[in-house]
């Protein structure tokens, strides 16, 4: 099968470039050497291509909340308990149907509890017995539009056999019951009913998404991004488009000093150390003794408590400490950036430059500020961007760590493999941020290295920098390693969206006018349709059928703003997976589901935590928007995946005339 691939590859990669080339068909005819298997192939592809279209489920800003992020992975948005309703709802009631739910999702968890509760063996059993039925019969529904052989692939390996028997049993006779019952009593008796269940429970999970699309920002935040990236990378299909936090960390990986000070202070604001030190491996001791030499406690930089863990005061006071001397390193780090690239307009961010350090004050647009909470004893007032040699030494052994710290080594290769900075996929455009447009809706434009890039071509642009400042770990201060720092922070990064990220201001100035991030017009302009459809024409899509796809900006569901803009062109979906934002949208997150009845946009309203699920049996309530509705359902003939069938069908067509039908 993989060597099918290897060839279906090699000829489209050739097929642009030359007709078809026999030597090609001569290679594909190694793996198709009998008639009968290329119409074999032919009918087996022909037939998928009218099968009806798999799910696609859209996540974005899980900003390290793994455990919120798999439990909307695991109860698929809502449609595993839809399915389940859908079956059960007349034989079971409320309550069992949550219980059945849970145990869909957490089965070895649910399994412990519930192995508990019976006191005879007999009941065990038939609950058992119980179970392993509703576990068929919901997977048989929910591999119901998809080809066998893709199911036996989504199967454990372990019981691939027992569960084709007891899920494709043709028994109108009823001559095999026996020998059904039998299956399962022996599963049971033989101590594996645990693992078939949980065996079962994953499949279906797995089956009722076929595809997920990670629209930006899995770093910084919450606790635990690395799990989050591991669950990627073991999914079965999945693509991501970067976040401007995601890009933050591929900076740092790819020898950005002043991106790797930013994911360090984010850090240390969030009371997330862990993440460095313990989960990545990057020695922190050294950023430690320098934050003691110089700096004391300070309110403005006081870690953001975790609810669920308390910090000792000694703790709270390191993390103060780094968070300080990090930060300070980050704005020298930003100096000399600002300086060497003129076209990324930032000079007005030049601060520590117009500080008066005498009087701890700063003159912003006009306006004189006192600098509360300053902690600028590093800070040479005659030279500000120059680094103590003890700030050098911690920066570079920091990049060191970091670009040798083998687990996160894993995680941007896989980071920079499956992402993008935007997709086009069946049809829609898939983007974190946003298209930078100026007021009257024309996309914005930006000159670098003598050349004027704009729209989509702007966008490719940057990408390709991303790209290359990854090629070159060891350069820390080229053009490439500098935008992708721009991505992160400057006006016209597709992004950040907005005019400057004030992070000083937030930090040392109590007015909060001047915290205030001014967004790119795009985020008023994406609610008319026009726009939507401008941009979705600038990148090749159509404007009748297509929509955008955004994340990055909560939507205030409690201020009445809805997550649909642009007469249905545009969904934004980020409702705020990260805790530290849910008092702002009101909710607990928007997911995206397109199958092949249309689009729907699920509100989750609360998760607290999988233990409550777990025990309560109850789910996380999801309330339904359909976003459109699908004339006609849509098939996989209509979908980015047909396309490549059809192409690999008009290849054997080719190979069958060439070969066996002279
Ligand atoms: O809420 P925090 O952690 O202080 O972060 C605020 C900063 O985060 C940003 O909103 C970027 O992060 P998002 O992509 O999550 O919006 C900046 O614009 C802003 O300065
Ligand atoms: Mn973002």
């Amino acid at each position: 099968m993989k060597h099918k691939h290897v060839i279906f590859s090699y000829i489209q990669l050739e097929w642009g470039a030359i007709i078809l080339n026999t030597k090609l068909l001569d290679l594909l005819a190694e793996t198709y050497d009998s008639e009968e298997k290329v119409a074999t192939e032919i009918i087996n592809l022909a037939a998928i291509l009218n099968l009806p279209k798999g799910t696609e489920h859209f996540v974005s800003d899980l900003h390290g909340e793994y455990q919120a992020f798999q439990h909307v992975l695991r109860n698929g948005s809502g449609r595993v308990k839809e399915k389940i309703n859908d079956l059960f709802k007349d034989e079971l009631t409320e309550t069992e149907l949550n219980e059945f739910a849970s145990l869909v999702y957490y089965p070895k968890e649910k399994l412990r509890i519930i192995k508990n509760e019976y006191s005879s063996e007999h009941e065990l059993n038939e609950f058992y017995t119980e179970s392993i039925a509703r576990m068929i019969k919901l997977l048989s529904y929910a591999s119901s539009k998809y080809t066998r052989s893709k199911i036996r692939k989504a199967l454990p390996a372990s019981f691939v056999y027992i569960i084709e028997e007891l899920l494709y049993k043709t028994d109108e006779t009823s001559n095999k019951e026996e020998y059904y019952t039998k299956i399962v009593q022996q599963v049971i008796s033989l101590d594996q009913a645990d693992k078939l269940i949980s065996g079962l429970a994953c499949t279906i999970q797995r089956l009722v998404i076929d595809h997920l699309h990670v629209v930006g920002d899995i770093y910084d935040r919450g606790p635990e991004p690395d799990k989050i990236m591991d669950t990627l990378i073991n999914y079965h299909s999945v693509d991501i488009q970067w976040g401007n936090h995601d890009v933050l960390w591929l900076g740092a990986y790819s020898g950005s000093k002043v991106c790797l000070a930013n994911i360090i202070r984010i850090c240390a604001r969030y009371d997330n150390l862990d993440i460095i030190e313990d989960v990545y491996g990057i020695n922190l001791r050294p950023l430690l003794n320098l934050a003691e030499r110089y700096y004391g406690d300070n309110p403005a930089f006081r870690p953001k408590q975790h609810a669920d863990e308390e910090l000792s005061e000694h703790e709270a006071l390191q993390i103060t400490k780094i968070h300080q001397a990090i930060a300070i390193i980050q704005f020298k780090l930003e100096i000399p950036i600002i300086k060497r690239r003129p076209q990324f307009n930032m000079s007005d961010r030049l601060l520590l430059e117009k500080v008066d350090y005498e009087r701890n004050e700063l003159i912003l647009n006009g306006e004189l500020h006192k600098l509360e909470d300053p902690c600028f004893t590093t800070v040479d007032p005659a030279n500000p961007e120059r680094l103590l040699a003890e700030e050098e030494e911690v920066v570079n052994r920091l990049l060191f760590s970091v670009q040798h710290s083998e687990k996160l080594t894993r995680h941007m290769d896989f980071l920079i493999k499956r992402g993008t900075l935007y997709l086009k996929y069946n049809g829609n455009l898939l983007i974190h941020g946003c298209i930078p447009l100026d007021k009257k809706g024309n996309m914005e434009s930006m000159a670098i290295e003598n050349q004027v890039y704009t729209g989509r071509a702007l966008l490719d642009k940057f990408e390709g920098y991303v790209r290359e400042a990854f090629q070159k770990p060891d350069i820390s201060d080229d053009l490439s390693t500098d935008m992708v720092w721009y991505l992160w922070t400057g006006e016209y990064s597709s992004l950040f969206g907005k005019r400057a990220m004030t992070t000083f201001e937030r930090y040392f100035i109590k007015d909060k006018h001047t915290h205030k991030e001014e967004k790119n017009p795009y985020y008023y302009l994406r609610e008319n349709e026009e726009t939507c459809r401008n941009i979705l024409t600038e990148f090749g899509l159509d404007p009748e059928q297509g929509h955008i796809i955004n994340g990055h900006t909560p939507v205030k569901e409690i201020d009445g703003e809805n997550p649909i803009k642009g007469n249905g062109k545009m969904v934004v979906i980020d409702g705020g997976f990260s805790k530290a934002y849910q008092s702002t949208t009101g909710i607990a997150g928007y997911t995206l589901l397109y199958n092949s009845y249309g689009m729907q946009l699920v509100a989750h309203k609360h998760f607290s935590s999988k233990d409550e699920v777990v025990r309560g049996g109850t789910d996380v309530l999801s309330v339904k928007r359909l976003v459109n509705k699908e004339l006609q359902r849509k098939k996989v003939l209509e979908t980015n995946i047909g396309e490549e069938l059809l192409e690999q069908v008009s290849l054997l067509k080719g190979l069958m005339k060439y070969r066996y039908m002279k």
